[in-house]
């Protein structure tokens, strides 16, 4: 999977001590939990014919289980010998989805470094940690106290 995955898929296969190829797919979910429309687009699909032959998907993480139910789907759809998922890290909204290989839990936020990104930066930090959340949920304008601002500005 593009781009979320590559670091982990690279690592994964380096860890592997069997035959494997790489494909890549690429997906865009407007994830429902995220106020978006529940849809999936292919951006770029898979180099190989994957029937009779036994895959993997692996993703960086997976939040609402759109992207993986509808992968799932797709790839089953092409006949392969055995299909199975491998997130690295899976949010609380995922939970109810079967994935047969789960890294971390983690709660909801944002996960960045080590492949995945917020608004594009961030995938080249060796190290996953988890967004601060006043970075994509900026506090409302009523709840901001003025006076430490204030303070700092004098
Ligand atoms: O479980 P879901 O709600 O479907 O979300 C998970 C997907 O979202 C992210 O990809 P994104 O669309 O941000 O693209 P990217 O891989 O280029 O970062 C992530 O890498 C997963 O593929
Ligand atoms: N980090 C990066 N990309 C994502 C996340 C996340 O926590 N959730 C859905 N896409």
């Amino acid at each position: 999977m593009l781009n979320g995955a590559a670091t982990v898929t690279v690592d994964l296969a380096r860890a592997l001590h069997r035959h494997v190829e790489i494909t890549w797919m690429g997906i865009t979910s407007y994830g429902a939990g995220q106020g978006g429309s529940g849809a999936v687009r292919l951006r770029k699909d898979i180099d190989v014919d994957v029937s009779g032959r036994d895959v993997l998907i692996v993703d960086g993480v997976i939040d609402t289980g759109l992207t993986a139910a509808w992968l799932m789907t797709n790839l089953r759809g092409r006949g392969p010998a055995s299909i199975e998922f491998c997130g690295l890290f899976r949010k609380p909204g995922a939970r109810g989805i079967d994935i047969r290989y789960v890294g971390f839990d983690v709660p909801d936020g944002v996960v960045v470094g080590y492949g995945l990104d917020y608004q594009g930066r961030y995938r080249n930090l060796r190290c996953c940690a988890r967004l601060a959340p006043h970075v994509y949920a900026p506090p409302s304008a009523d709840l901001v106290d003025h006076s430490a601002h204030d303070a700092l500005t004098e």
